[in-house]
C-alpha cells in the first residue's frame, strides 16, 4: 500500500506529500494548509444515542487531541459504529455535544464535512460503479462532495484548469496509496483490498484535518494491514486520526490513545498500554464471540502497546 509513498521529489501534490505553502489549495479554492493545527481536536461529550427502544450509547465521551490517532473498540454491539456515525453526522445524538476546531457542531449532515476539513471512509468501500477509479479519488477533493451519484458527477470541475489540478491531486493520491495504475479501471472489477485503497485515496485528497476511519483493515490480508497501518501513523502528526477497528494488533501499534466501550457505555481509556493492563477490557471482550474473544487474546499477547517503524 505504500506505494511511491516518499519517493516523489519537492512539487509533490498527493496527500502524503511534504507541507509547502500551496499544500492547502484544492482545485476548487485555497483552503489554508493546517497539517498539525492546534484547533484540530475533536470533542464529543456526553453523547447518547437511542434507536427505538435500544440505547446504542449512553454518556459517551471523547477528545482526539491534533495530530493524534484515536482508537475506538468494543465488542460487537458496543456502540462504535453508532460514535463514529455521529462524528460523521449520520447519526444525530439524543444528547452530547461535538466541538470541532473549538467550535460547538450543531446539527452535523454528512456533506458538510468536507468543507469542515473532516473525511471518511466507511465499512466497505462505497466507490461509485459507474465512476473510474480516478474519477471517485476526484470527487473525494470537492469541498461540496456530497453522497450520491449525480451529485458526485456535479461536483466535478468545471473548467480545464480545475479538471487538470484535480486529476493531478488525485493521481498523486492514488500514487501515494500505490493505486495509481488502476486509475481508468472500474472499482467493480478490482480486489477488495484494491477497492480500500481507493476510497483511502478519496478519502486523503482533500487533505483533511480530521480522518474517520472506520474499520480500514477488513478484508486487508497481513502485508496489507500492516502498510495500512504504517500509512496510519505517517498521516498522524499531519492530522487527527479516530479509528474504528477490530484488529487488535493494529490498533495497540498506532494508537496513541484509545477508548472502550462495552454495551454503548465507555469502560476504559488511555495509551494502548493502559488498556490493555485493564481488567474491565479483557472481561468485556470475553464475554463476547469467538472472533472477539480471539481479538482479547490478541489484546494480551501484544506487549508493550504502540511500536513505531
Ligand atoms: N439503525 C439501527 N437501528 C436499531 N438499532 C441499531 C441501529 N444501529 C445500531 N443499532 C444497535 O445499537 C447497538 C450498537 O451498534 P453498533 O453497530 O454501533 O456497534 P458496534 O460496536 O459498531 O458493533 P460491531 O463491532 O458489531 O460493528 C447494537 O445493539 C445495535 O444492534
Amino acid at each position: 500500500m505504500a506505494g511511491g509513498r516518499g519517493t516523489r521529489g519537492k512539487g509533490a501534490v498527493g496527500p502524503l506529500a511534504q507541507p509547502s505553502p500551496t499544500a492547502g489549495s484544492t482545485a476548487t479554492g485555497p483552503r489554508p494548509a493546517a497539517p498539525t493545527a492546534p484547533t484540530s481536536r475533536l470533542e464529543m461529550t456526553g453523547i447518547s444515542v437511542a434507536f427505538g427502544g435500544v440505547t446504542a450509547l449512553s454518556d459517551v465521551s471523547l477528545v482526539v487531541e491534533p495530530g493524534q490517532v484515536h482508537g475506538l473498540i468494543g465488542p460487537n454491539g458496543a456502540g462504535k459504529t453508532t460514535l463514529f456515525n455521529v462524528a460523521c453526522g449520520l447519526v444525530r445524538p439524543s444528547a452530547g455535544e461535538m466541538v470541532w476546531r473549538g467550535r460547538p457542531v450543531r446539527r452535523l449532515r454528512p456533506h458538510q464535512l468536507a468543507g469542515l476539513g473532516i473525511s471518511r471512509t466507511l465499512q466497505g468501500v462505497g466507490l461509485f460503479a459507474g465512476m473510474t477509479v480516478l474519477e471517485n479519488v476526484m470527487v473525494g477533493a470537492h469541498r461540496h462532495a456530497r453522497a450520491g451519484f449525480a451529485s458526485a458527477l456535479l461536483a466535478l470541475p468545471r473548467s480545464d484548469a480545475d479538471e487538470r489540478a484535480l486529476r493531478a491531486r488525485a493521481t498523486a493520491a492514488l500514487a501515494d496509496l500505490g493505486a495509481e495504475r488502476y486509475a481508468g479501471r472500474y472499482p467493480g472489477g478490482l480486489p477488495y483490498p484494491v477497492q480500500k485503497r481507493v476510497a483511502l485515496a478519496r478519502a486523503l485528497v482533500s487533505e483533511p484535518d480530521l480522518l474517520l476511519l472506520d474499520e480500514p483493515a477488513s478484508g486487508l490480508g497481513e502485508d496489507e494491514m500492516h502498510e495500512l497501518g504504517e500509512l496510519i501513523r505517517t498521516l498522524s502528526g499531519r492530522m487527527s486520526v479516530l479509528l474504528v477497528e477490530h484488529h487488535m494488533d493494529l490498533v495497540m501499534r498506532v494508537c496513541d490513545r484509545i477508548t472502550v466501550l462495552d454495551s454503548g457505555r465507555q469502560i476504559s481509556a488511555g495509551t494502548p498500554a493502559e488498556v490493555q493492563a485493564d481488567p474491565a477490557v479483557t472481561e468485556a471482550y470475553l464475554g463476547d464471540d469467538v472472533d472477539v474473544a480471539a481479538d482479547a487474546a490478541a489484546l494480551s499477547a501484544t506487549e508493550g502497546g504502540r511500536h513505531h517503524g
